[in-house]
């Protein structure tokens, strides 16, 4: 039986959670959750069906454990962890570097991961940066447990970092995007629900022929775009309104927060 701990069972702590569970990754039995007090560490169990973690004494002898607290918090965590040597630890904190986990845990092999929230429903898309000591044998486990919760690559801290701010904040954008379509179809008489189904189904059809075609994104909206036609008319009311600008100027504006936050 596997030993697997997670210190913070928020919402990308507890997506990745729902996910493992779901796939079969681990079994509630191999899981302890740890929030920042016993009650609270006790309510996440019991929603989860997973066990307490009640002494971070416990990573000592545990196969994994899973960093999932807010940035801020990571310090005091990786203090708090530091006298029990735990063996493999993956943390998805963003903004925080390998140099600063490592240096808080010298003992242990370290995996920097740059998650999303619909790996809750096994559509994620994960980002894996391995530290210095990070075994092949770690990296694995790591692979295949986002590669069960949708898809992961193995990149450079660099590119991790940058993955954060396209497809780590990238569910935030969508949901805007979404919310603002499902406006739009309210706007021109749709009933609401009806309008909310639509723009969803509608982006995950379209991410599906990207995902699937492997044609260029332009060619495929040249599909849509009759000459003198009605989504051209849309489209550039859009760009008049810079849709692209907006969207490149989000995920820069992201990326430099991180890179704030992380004091680049
Ligand atoms: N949300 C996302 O889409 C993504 C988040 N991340 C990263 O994941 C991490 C967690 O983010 P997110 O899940 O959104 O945050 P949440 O606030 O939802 O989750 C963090 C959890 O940690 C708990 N917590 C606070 N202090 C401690 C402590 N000392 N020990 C144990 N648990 C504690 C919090 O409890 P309480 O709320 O009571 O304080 C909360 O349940 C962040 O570092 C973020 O950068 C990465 C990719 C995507
Ligand atoms: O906004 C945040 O801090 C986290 C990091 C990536 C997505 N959400």
């Amino acid at each position: 039986m596997k030993k697997v701990i997670i210190i913070g069972c928020g919402a990308m702590g507890g997506a990745i959670l729902s996910g493992c569970l779901a796939h079969d990754i681990w079994k509630k039995e191999e899981v302890s959750v740890r929030e920042h007090s016993e009650e609270a560490s006790a309510a996440k169990a019991k929603q989860y069906g997973t066990e307490v973690c009640h002494d971070l004494k416990e990573a000592e002898t545990a196969d994994l454990v899973l960093i999932a607290v807010k940035p801020n918090i990571v310090p005091s965590v990786l203090e708090e962890l530091r006298p029990h040597h735990p063996k493999k630890v993956i943390s998805i904190a963003a903004a925080v570097a390998l140099e600063t986990l490592e240096k808080g845990l010298p003992d242990a092999e370290i995996v920097r991961v740059m998650p999303n929230t619909p790996a809750s429903v096994g559509e994620g898309m994960t980002a894996i940066a391995p530290g210095k000591k990070a075994s092949d044998e770690l990296v694995k486990t790591t692979e295949e447990i986002f590669t069960a919760l949708g898809k992961a690559a193995v990149v450079t801290e660099r590119q991790l970092d940058e993955l954060g701010a396209l497809s780590g904040a990238g569910p935030g954008y969508a949901f805007v995007i979404i919310d603002a379509l499902a406006d739009a179809g309210v706007l021109v008489g749709l009933p609401r629900k009806l309008a909310i189904e639509a723009a969803a189904q509608t982006l995950y059809g379209a991410a599906k022929m990207v995902l699937e075609t492997g044609k260029h994104p332009a060619e495929l909206r040249d599909q849509v775009t009759s000459p003198g036609g009605t989504t051209i008319a849309g489209i550039y009311a859009m760009e008049k309104r810079g849709i692209r600008a907006a969207l490149i100027d989000g995920v820069k504006a992201c990326l430099d927060r991180s890179d704030e936050m992380s004091g680049k």
